[in-house]
């Protein structure tokens, strides 16, 4: 078994004894109200237009009464004339109300999905690194697909026929009992011999829901992962594989999805059977009424319809139940999202960074640890600090600290001792959109995103004018490739930039850090080397970027470490020596070795 395979059954595993341990209840769905409750008008329509199609549909069988005892057994046609009439125009009305009744219901379920997906894409937006670090970005947009999806069938569809059903078992029992009082004694005494096995039945179907719905979630997890990294699937030859994997989750999936339905359709089953059984036994009751005079034929007839109507609402109601749990089990998921807050927050009482900006930054004794449980430091007692318009390169051995450093000043994470601080401030006490305001971070693989060059660069800042964005790209150095575009800078980029190479990616990225124009620039190098050419552009485009700003880069080209100010040589989340490149290349050293092997300075020094 491989590793992709074990991990996928333990998670399985856990999720079935998450089940065993406390079975899913209702209670979810609870949290769906307060959206649906956000359209009061809508939902006053539609309960008008439930109770008139549910009244309207209740005379029905009351007029077919009258039309059997008084038009049937007298022969008198006129009579169901008159009657076939009148029940036209009433159906008439509930054909009219059911439609108004089935669109604002609809309209609200199609609502409230909205608002659910809307609200828990912002709130993922809002939370920091380290819940990403635990959660599958694959696992999450199926949460905001899948589950949102399950939800917007049970709102919309669901709710309309669970209260129409209600209505109608309500109002259906209060003409049966005004038909025939004893009749619907024999009925109301028979009920629960149906309902017991019924309801003990649908308690088994708790915790089945949110089974199908994790099989189903990892199943899309892995296929956002496989899909995006398709390139280096294919390289691997693992398309078979991967492909196989696939197939044992997806199986996996619709075992668990059959093993559901089976037990939904064995409950469906038996209300049918124990609800026409009972049917049969009231017909032979109702004949013995009638023959013995107590009942009119007509009244039979009004009272089985009346039956009929409760029992067949009464079946809608079971499926309903049935597929509650499903919604409950989504709904469940999403919930656990909204109620995820957001560990780094705005300060309760901000304080404004120095305007104009000074574009300092210093470490304070900053210590820090990815898991706070085992205190396992990754960062260790670091001071430092940075002048404005100065530029720090960070030098260190892979796993050295050196990009947490750039995610700590950013707040990505916050440090577990000592304090950072941007301007003087010490950055906890900063709004967090203010703090990172202050920063234009060019990632080491930039991210581009599926849309035009344009966009890729107005994301830097996005109301700025396409003046503005060509003078970024030109110092970008990004004018240079898009004028060969076909669409120029409206021309589509594909997902992550697929469409462009590794040097304009990266000249890309660069000219969204200029738009920001933002006093500090955060830069982690490229390790990957490109052409000469290439390498020069990028060079000259970073040139343009760092001018006037305050640099903190994370160094891999030698032209940069040359022109720092001051390096710092990382080792183990420690600054161990500090310095320019000629003071610390003199000083031999941790810092000459670290040179000469990621620099090739193996001549230079
Ligand atoms: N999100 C994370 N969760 C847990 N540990 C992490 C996380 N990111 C990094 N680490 C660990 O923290 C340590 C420092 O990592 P960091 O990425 O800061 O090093 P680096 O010096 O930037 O390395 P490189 O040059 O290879 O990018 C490493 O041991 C790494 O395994």
């Amino acid at each position: 078994m491989t590793d992709q395979a074990i991990s996928s059954e333990t998670g399985r595993e856990k999720i079935v004894s998450e089940v065993r341990a406390s079975p899913r209840q209702l209670k979810p769905l609870r949290r769906l109200l307060p959206f649906l409750l956000r359209y009061p008008v809508r939902l006053g329509l539609t309960v008008l237009f439930l109770l008139v199609s549910a009244i309207s549909s209740l005379a029905i069988p009351a007029l077919l009464g009258g039309a059997i005892d008084e038009g049937f057994i007298t022969q008198n046609l006129d009579m169901v004339g008159r009657y076939g009439w009148l029940i036209i125009g009433i159906a008439a009305i509930m054909a009219a109300a059911s439609g108004a009744r089935y669109y604002f219901i609809s309209l609200i379920g199609e609502r409230v999905v909205a608002d659910l997906r809307q609200a828990v894409f912002a709130r993922l937006l809002t939370l920091e690194s380290r819940y990403f670090d635990t959660h599958r970005v694959g696992e999450l947009t199926s949460r905001l697909n899948g589950d949102v999806s399950v939800i917007r069938s049970a709102v919309g569809s669901n709710l309309s026929l669970a209260l129409r059903s209600l209505v109608t078992i309500t109002g259906a029992l209060i003409m049966m009992i005004l038909t025939s009082p004893v009749l619907t004694l024999a009925v109301v005494v028979a009920l629960p011999l149906i309902l017991t096995p019924v309801m003990i039945y649908s308690r088994r179907l708790r915790g089945m829901s949110r089974i199908t719905q994790d099989a189903l979630a990892d199943l899309s997890a892995m296929a956002t992962e496989m899909l995006g990294a398709n390139r280096t699937v294919k390289s691997f030859t693992q398309e078979a594989g991967q492909a196989a994997h696939y197939d044992e989750r997806s199986e996996a999936s619709y075992r668990a999805e059959v093993r559901r339905l089976s037990a939904r359709a064995f409950l469906v089953g038996m209300v049918i059977f124990l609800g026409t059984a009972a049917l049969v036994g009231l017909v032979w009751w109702g004949a013995r009424s009638v023959f013995e005079g107590s009942v009119s034929a007509g009244q039979l007839a009004q009272f089985l319809v009346y039956a009929l109507m409760a029992s067949g609402a009464l079946t809608n109601v079971s499926e309903v139940l049935g597929s509650l749990q499903t919604v409950a089990g989504s709904t469940e998921r999403l919930v656990e999202i909204l109620d995820t807050n957001a560990e780094i927050t705005d300060p309760v009482h901000p304080v404004a960074l120095p305007d104009p900006a000074l574009g300092t930054v210093a470490f304070d004794r900053v210590s820090f640890s990815y898991d706070s449980a085992t205190d396992d430091k990754v960062l260790d007692d670091v001071s430092f600090a940075v002048g404005k318009g100065q530029t720090v390169a960070l030098v260190g051995a892979s796993g050295s600290g050196k990009s947490t450093m750039l995610s700590l000043l950013q707040r990505f994470y916050d440090v577990t001792g000592g304090v950072i601080s941007v301007d003087g401030v010490d950055i906890r006490d900063v709004r967090l959109v203010d703090l990172r305001q202050r920063f234009a971070y060019v990632e080491q693989e930039p991210i581009i995103f599926a849309g035009t060059i344009a966009e890729n660069i107005l994301f830097g800042k996005p109301d700025a004018g396409m003046d503005e964005v060509a003078a970024a790209a030109k110092a970008a150095l990004v004018d240079d490739f898009v004028s060969d575009l076909p669409g120029g800078y409206d021309t589509v980029v594909g997902e992550r930039g697929v469409m462009l190479s590794g040097g304009q990616k990266q000249r890309l990225a660069i000219a969204r850090a200029i738009l920001k124009n933002a006093p500090i620039l955060l830069l982690d190098e490229a390790t990957s080397a490109l052409d000469a050419r290439s390498e020069q552009l990028v060079q000259l485009a970073l040139e343009h970027l760092m001018e006037g700003r305050t640099t903190l880069v994370i160094a891999h080209r030698l032209a940069t470490i040359r022109d720092a100010d001051t390096i710092l040589v990382l080792d183990g989340g420690k600054i161990i020596d500090s310095g320019t490149h000629d003071e610390l290349v003199a000083k031999g050293g941790r810092y000459a070795e670290l040179a000469k092997l990621q620099f090739r300075l193996g001549e230079v020094v």
